[in-house]
């Protein structure tokens, strides 16, 4: 490729300049590579076409998983009319003669209805006696004892006054307050947290219908890759082996193992064409160099490629390709922070639709700095955020990850650059909502959450 200079740029640019913003130039000609938005949209739109395999799972096995179908209440909730408070049911108006008898607790059936002038005392949750006015606290009614009470024990027969005025209806939660039979509480793709678990068992679920996790198989290419102790003689470790397999079930993937099989073009090819996961993930040996063994192996597969090259930087040699009617692969280049860009363009928007995920609304936010821009490309450039601005990292070099391990999220900054206080899209980070600081809300909200 001829552009040695902005290829340059990706380097120098691992300090961030404060330059202002270049104009971007025309693309040469006769370039293949697909526009960062086009990738990402195709990526969506593939993982989108595949049928999710669906599962009954018990409520417990359910959690973090997305809801294959809506869910839709199985009952009235509450399912009676209940008591809010423990205290007295009334009927009419009062004074009030105290029903004789014991008192309506919860988990019982339905008790005789209550005439006129009549209280019985109540519990919180039980069902109310029909007939009932309103519910009175125990703390907002003054229970005259009637002959024979003994102290300490249940008045009957005496009267009942109310501290203050009766509102009918009062502490009363209505049958179908909340939801009524086939309501639908949630739609299908909400993720399963312990918060649904909840509503769901108080709707009447005994189990749930949720999308199976893809399955991703990662392959490590490289005959450089140490897995333990400290670079030495030429080989360096592996960092993308230990970020991929957790990013990637944050991601909502399965990953049974992440497999590491050198420069192998034959050992890639049997692992490609055995595998039976949903999406093989791959990093390095995307370019073209002697021992670049992803695009041979892809052709000899007979794999379509939807994607070959993506106009981003890092890394822009990613790729994504067809195996079969329903298997991917993602193919990363093996600068680090390169990985991560193609992670993030091409395997996020293709898991999130065999995942049966919804897409996550764009965030954007002001950039505090200006950013240098590619002429052609768009810069993924890992940020920070302080007071509502996003704030560009520095170490942000292809082959680093001390800016990305210190970051909320990746500012996509358009060919030619951003000056201070442009709005720029931010690709949140999917450990980012539980670790950010809380944010005076940025011109358009909801990043880094
Ligand atoms: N002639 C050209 N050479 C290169 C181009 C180009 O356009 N023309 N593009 C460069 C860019 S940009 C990138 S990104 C890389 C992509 O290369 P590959 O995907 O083929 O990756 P490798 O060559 O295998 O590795 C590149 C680099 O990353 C290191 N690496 C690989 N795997 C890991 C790992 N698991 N953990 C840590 N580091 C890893 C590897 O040692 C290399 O240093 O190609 C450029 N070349
Ligand atoms: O610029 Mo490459 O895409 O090093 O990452």
């Amino acid at each position: 490729m001829n552009e040695p200079d902005f290829d340059g740029v990706d380097e120098a640019l691992a300090l961030v300049g404060r330059a202002p913003a270049r104009l971007a130039e025309p693309r040469p000609p006769g370039h293949r590579d697909t526009s960062w938005p086009q990738a990402r949209a195709l990526a969506a739109r593939a993982g989108g076409g595949a049928t999710p395999r669906v599962r009954r799972a018990p409520l417990g096995a359910a959690l973090g998983r997305i809801l294959a179908e809506p869910l839709t209440a199985l009952t009235d909730l509450p399912s009676f009319d209940t008591s809010a408070m423990d205290g007295w049911a009334v009927a009419g108006p009062g004074p009030w003669e105290i029903r004789a008898g014991d008192s309506v607790l919860a988990g019982h059936g339905p008790t005789p209805a209550l005439p006129d002038g009549v209280a019985v005392r109540i519990a919180t949750g039980a069902r109310v006696p029909a007939d009932t006015t309103a519910v009175i606290r125990s703390e907002h009614a003054r229970a005259e004892p009637g002959r024979g009470d003994r102290p300490g024990t249940a008045p009957s027969g005496g009267h009942l006054h109310a501290r203050h005025e009766v509102v009918p209806g009062q502490d009363i939660r209505p049958r179908g307050q909340e939801c009524r039979t086939g309501d639908e509480l949630l739609p299908a793709a909400t993720v399963v947290t312990p918060a649904v678990l909840g509503l769901a068992s108080a709707a009447g679920y005994d189990e749930l219908a949720t999308v199976e996790p893809p399955r991703v198989e990662v392959l490590v290419l490289g005959d450089e890759l140490l897995t333990s102790g400290v670079p030495h003689d030429g080989l360096i470790r592996d960092a993308l082996g230990p970020m991929l397999g957790p990013w990637l079930r944050a991601l909502g993937a399965e990953v049974p193992a992440v497999r590491r099989v050198g420069d192998d073009a034959d050992a890639l090819y049997e692992a490609v064409a055995g595998t039976d996961a949903d999406l093989v993930v791959t990093t390095g040996g995307t370019a073209a160099g002697p021992v670049d063994h992803v695009h041979p192996v892809l052709r000899t597969l007979g794999a379509e490629l939807l994607v070959d090259g993506v106009r981003v930087r890092p890394g822009h040699p990613m790729l994504l390709a067809r195996l079969t009617a329903s298997r991917y692969l993602v193919g990363l280049p093996g600068n680090p922070l390169a990985a991560v860009s193609g992670l993030l363009t091409l395997a996020e928007p293709l898991l999130r639709g065999l995942a049966g995920r919804r897409a996550p609304e764009p965030c954007r936010a002001p950039v505090r700095d200006g950013v240098h821009g590619h002429p052609h490309d768009t810069r993924l450039v890992p940020v920070v955020h302080r007071a509502g601005w996003a704030v560009p990292l520095h170490y942000a070099g292809p082959a680093m990850l001390r800016g990305l391990a210190a970051a909320d999220g990746l500012a996509a900054v358009p060919p030619g650059g951003a000056r201070p206080g442009d709005e720029l899209e931010i690709l949140d980070l999917p450990w980012t909502a539980s670790t950010a600081a809380p944010v005076p809300a940025p011109a358009q909200g909801g990043c880094f959450t």
